[in-house]
């Protein structure tokens, strides 16, 4: 993982890559925790281990340091080293944990309301309660995991701390903390957001990137490592902030001391190699439980419903998980029978430990509130240290057959193995049951209801300024929404068929009968709450291919096969039971299609919304009836002057990018998912995939709105599934190649999300910045083999006098389109002059700006505008009637598309 260091004043010794094109990278975490090194504070004799000023006071006036209670040159240098590997301004220690969030929470007054967990660890449970009745704070305790719960608390003028810890102890539960931040920030901006980081560490996750203002971690756990010393840490990037921290420190005196500043400091220097270790094994503890049919708690497995998030929040899920078994008192046999796992609370430590928190380290929280936050009374939490994973595992199964909690079962083979014991399982069953239950997706209670709007949606293409084809082996992409978008129109119908109809694909159509045309034989279904497995579930793909589609003649076209597959595909998935919805679905796009603009992920993203709202899986917000009768000009609301844009809840927007992703499979293979989260979430992205050994997620860039691009479609024709596959083997073929021109592509993007969230950077600097990236991005693109001679020609062209400009091939390449960055002093009279040429030379160039929205939805209050456009009623339909949506929208001329849908009434973007 490469440190971000734009941030911290620390920036010595670690080297920053001052141009794109020289490679020399910021050191990793690993090296930035075995380096201690602080430039202002030179040892007199060389010393190489920092020298422990055991001291109380220091002689003379004028001194750096007076008193050890103020300050000492050992904690110094720890702090130093904390912030340079928190990448913060600032980090203060203190004697523990506790006392961390005891100096946090002195900057509460009287009054003041703090919003906090409901799964949190007991001692600060136990500080809060008291605070609540000693210090007059109102505390309000709720699931985390849902950042739309805290909303209705967030209290303007009253709210001034929200106290996060993610993954929660111990339960392993996850918050949102980047979209609770950014909650807190909009409507209590004066509020603190706190999180304890203390079980993932710097080296896992930095809640402030993620929009904290003060991260607490109990150095006595992972950055320790050796339970020999008791430590708090503090790390803010506000000077405001810091400042009253160290106030209070010095005021109340709890300072850490010379001599465990210096163990810290020693601790901290095997950080990355420690939890690296007990990270995995903690996988494989956690695999074999969940084998074995427990319960277990732990984001590494596929099935944690916080997964998603927490991959987008850190760089691994740690080494605390949590299982329950059914029954207390078996639990607590198991507990006892361990001779390897250490009974202990605490964690962090290189050796294993296993505890109940019921009975330890959550005893302070009545049973009563424990029941109320539903925190069970048998649950078990292990700690895994740096032993032989082997012999841990042996160590707990020894001890599960011990307490009765798995028993040996035979294999058909004549063989054995074990299997957790039944009597624990309806408890487990229940559990899993409810879980799916409270997922805000989750199982309908009530019986789904014959669908009978018509469901109008759309999602935008994107342009990839940066970081394509490398995207997909987790190099960061820049991309950003085009206006040009693809729509998604339903109608129901109530035949028991299915229709799709893709005009932009020479006009392809085709109807099944949902009861005996679909393979249903194939399909596994993905229940509402599910996730779908990372992979395509293949035998669906081929039983679709080759018993559901129609006549080769008819789909000899490979576009509207894929398409086809991958609507099918989401439909059938998607469909569980006998909730099998029949209505018509339509879609045209205002982009070229092929083009490297993601016109297949618009596609996917409006298939998604489409399925899952037809299939009740996602609502839309509900408003109020309209006081008046809605037109299609007037949507008869209150005017909303953000156009819409934030109306789609995150989950919403998530649950769409998801199955998109799923979609974009059955077309590309192996994508990245930069495209159809662009089409999800609009705007500008720094986008890097999750699993390279590095955080994956994506991060607004917001410097692009102001920037003017031209768009150059070659009109030849490529297929993406094909120049990824292709980049696939170059790269298997030639690593030595491909591998450098990769990285070089990484401190691009780095150097371009840089460049552009700079808002001291000069207009002009940003510009020249730009223009010599997209050359050498180009450059590179070339060395993976996906230029083509005509786009080559397109860069010849923008680049002669007298025009000058970069531009670079974007999206797969191989054909498709061109980007130009068009400078803000290219006159009208010179971009007139090139786009005339461009046509000339037989391509279609479009001038854009980028960054627009993503994800829309009409809002379903116009359905009576139009009646339904459902065919098997169509016949009937007396002809005075209105026209319905659906013909109007076949109607539209491609330039008109985007116009006209506009114009039918209230859209909600994500
Ligand atoms: N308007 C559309 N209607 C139907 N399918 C579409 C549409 N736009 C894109 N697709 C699907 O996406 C595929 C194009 O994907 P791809 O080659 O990656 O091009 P792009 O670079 O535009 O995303 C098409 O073959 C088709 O299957
Ligand atoms: C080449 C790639 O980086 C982008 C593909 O974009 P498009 O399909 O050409 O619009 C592949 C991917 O990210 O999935």
């Amino acid at each position: 993982m490469a440190a971000s260091h734009s941030s911290s004043p620390f920036d010595l010794p670690t080297p920053l890559p001052d141009s794109p094109s020289r490679r020399r990278h910021a050191y990793h975490f690993s090296t930035q925790c075995a380096t201690v090194e602080n430039p202002s504070q030179k040892d007199q004799y060389g010393s190489s281990s920092v020298p422990i000023y055991q001291t109380a006071t220091f002689k003379g006036v004028d001194g750096q340091y007076d008193y050890t209670r103020s300050g000492n040159p050992t904690r110094s240098h720890l702090e130093h080293h904390l912030a340079k590997i928190s990448s913060a301004q600032h980090a203060f220690t203190v004697s523990s944990g506790m006392a961390s969030l005891d100096v946090i929470t002195r900057l509460l007054k009287p009054g003041d309301e703090v919003i906090a967990g409901d799964d949190l660890y007991g001692g600060t449970n136990r500080l809060l309660s008291y605070l609540k009745v000693h210090g007059g704070v109102i505390i309000h305790h709720v699931d985390t995991t849902n950042p739309s719960t805290i909303l209705p608390l967030l209290n303007p003028g009253k709210t001034a701390m929200v106290l996060l810890e993610s993954p929660t102890n111990p339960l392993l539960k996850i918050a949102d903390i980047a979209q609770i931040a950014s909650d807190v920030k909009q409507r209590t901006p004066e509020a603190l957001v706190v999180v304890d980081n203390t079980m993932m560490s710097p080296y896992l996750q930095r809640p402030l990137e993620h929009g904290a203002d003060l991260v607490y971690d109990s150095g006595t756990k992972y950055l320790s490592g050796h339970h020999d010393l008791m430590a708090g840490v503090i790390i803010c990037n506000r000077n405001d902030i810091a400042k009253q921290i160290a106030f209070i420190i010095n005021s109340v005196g709890n300072a850490l001391t010379p001599f465990d500043s210096f163990l810290l400091l020693r601790g901290i220097k095997t950080l990355a190699i420690r939890m690296d270790r007990q990270q995995t094994s903690a996988m494989s503890v956690a695999s074999y439980l969940h084998r074995l049919g427990f319960l277990v708690h732990y984001p590494g497995l596929a099935d944690h419903p916080g997964r998603e998030i927490h991959e987008k929040l850190a760089n691994g899920p740690g080494a605390v998980l949590s299982f329950v078994t059914g029954d207390k008192a078996m639990s607590e046999r198991i507990v006892g029978s361990t001779r390897l796992w250490g009974i202990s609370v605490s964690f962090g430590a290189v050796n294993s430990l296993i505890s109940m928190p019921c009975l330890m380290s959550h005893a302070s929280i009545d049973a009563a509130t424990r029941a109320a936050r539903g925190l069970p009374e048998d649950l078990i939490r292990l700690c895994v240290g740096i032993e032989d994973p082997s012999d841990l595992i042996e160590d707990l199964e020894l001890a599960l057959l011990e307490a009765g909690a798995i028993t040996a079962a035979p294999l058909a083979d004549g063989g054995e193995h074990y299997i957790r014991t039944t009597a624990s399982l309806p408890r487990a069953i229940a559990k899993l049951a409810e879980d799916v239950k409270n997922t805000g997706l989750g199982l309908r209670t009530t019986p789904r209801k014959q669908e009978n709007r018509e469901w109008f949606v759309s999602a935008p293409g994107k342009v990839i300024l940066f970081g394509e084809h490398a995207v997909v082996y987790g190099v960061t992409a820049i991309a950003a929404a085009v206006d040009l978008r693809c729509y998604g129109l339903t109608s129901p119908r109530h035949d028991g068929k299915l229709s799709l109809k893709l005009p932009d694909l020479h006009n392809f159509e085709h109807t099944w009968d949902i009861k005996t045309d679909l393979p249903w034989d194939a399909v596994t279904p993905v229940l509402p709450g599910d996730v779908h497995p990372p992979t395509l579930d293949q035998k669906l793909v081929d039983a679709i291919t080759h018993r559901a589609l129609p006549p080769a003649a008819r789909l000899e076209n490979a576009q509207s096969r894929a398409a086809t597959i991958a609507f099918l595909y989401l439909y059938m998935v998607l469909t569980h039971e006998d909730e099998r919805p029949s209505f018509n679905f339509i879609a045209r796009s205002s982009l070229p299609v092929g083009a490297g603009l993601g016109s297949s992920a618009s596609y996917s993203s409006c298939v998604a919304t489409a399925l899952l709202l037809l299939h009740q899986r996602v609502s839309i917000p509900s408003l109020p009836p309209p006081s008046r009768g809605a037109t299609p000009t007037d949507p008869a609301h209150v005017h909303v002057s953000h156009k819409g844009r934030r109306a789609l809840p995150t989950e919403v927007a998530d649950e769409v990018n998801r199955w998109a992703f799923i979609a974009e499979k059955v077309l590309h293979g192996n994508p990245s998912g930069v495209d159809n989260a662009v089409a999800v979430f609009g705007g500008a992205l720094a986008f890097t995939r999750a699993g390279f050994g590095k955080k994956g997620g994506m991060e607004p860039i917001h410097g692009f709105k102001s920037l003017k691009f031209l768009l150059t479609d070659s009109k030849v024709p490529r297929d993406t599934k094909a120049l990824v596959a292709g980049v696939a083997v170059r790269k298997e073929n030639d690593p030595d190649v491909i591998e450098p021109a990769l990285e070089a592509i990484q401190v691009i993007s780095d150097e371009a999300r840089r460049a552009l969230s700079d808002l001291e950077l000069s207009r002009e600097s940003l510009l020249t910045g730009l223009t010599t990236m997209i050359h050498e991005n180009h450059a590179h693109l070339v060395t993976l083999g996906v230029s083509h001679p005509v786009l080559e020609a397109i860069r010849a062209k923008t680049a002669a006098e007298p025009f000058g400009l970069a531009t670079k091939l974007t999206g797969a390449g191989g054909g498709g389109c061109a980007v130009t960055l068009i400078p803000d002093d290219f006159s009208d009279s010179a971009l007139r002059e090139l786009l005339v040429g461009l046509e000339k030379d037989g391509y279609e160039p479009h001038v854009t700006t980028i960054g627009g929205s993503g994800l829309g939805i009409l809002s379903p209050y116009d359905e009576n505008n139009y009646p339904s456009g459902s065919d098997s009623e169509d016949a009937s339909a007396p002809e005075k009637q209105p026209e319905s949506l659906r013909k109007a929208f076949e109607r539209q001329g491609v330039e008109e598309l985007a116009p006209w849908a506009e114009g039918r009434g209230r859209w909600l973007y994500v």
